[in-house]
């Protein structure tokens, strides 16, 4: 009975969740991007100034429930020596957001050698 119980339990409130990896080099707009999409799809989130938002050191999750999934952005910074750490996070994710400043042309070979690395 608590089997069948608890499996009820977690059909009807269990969410499945998802990681994805927010990229991209410095700069690009990925702290803003997860701002904005927090505020698009986060009922009661008021969002911050965008104009607050400073370079990302360590990392940023946001968190947004879409249906029955979890949807988890972890947003890191993309300054040239914490790309390193980008691969540290691969495993866990199940997909990557990969942000590029389309008006930077002079960073898009820089951007695109980042994506391939
Ligand atoms: N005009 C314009 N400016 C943007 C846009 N997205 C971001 N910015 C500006 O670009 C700058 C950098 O944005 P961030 O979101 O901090 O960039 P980031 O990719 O998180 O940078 P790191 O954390 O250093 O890796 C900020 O001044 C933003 O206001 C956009 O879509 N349009
Ligand atoms: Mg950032």
């Amino acid at each position: 009975m608590y089997t069948l119980l608890s499996g009820f339990y977690k059909y009807v409130f269990q969410r499945d969740e998802y990681c994805i990896l927010i990229l991209g080099l410095d700069n690009a707009g990925k702290t803003t991007f997860l701002e904005q999409t927090k505020t698009k799809f986060c009922k009661n989130y008021k969002g911050m100034n965008l104009s607050k938002i400073t370079t990302t050191v360590g990392l940023n999750i946001g968190t947004i429930d879409v249906g029955k999934a979890r949807l988890m952005f972890w947003d890191l910074g993309g300054q040239e020596e914490l790309q390193s750490l980008w691969d540290k996070y691969y495993a866990e994710s199940h997909g990557v957001i990969y942000v590029i400043d389309s008006i930077d042309e002079a960073r898009i070979s820089e951007s695109k050698k980042a994506f391939s690395t």
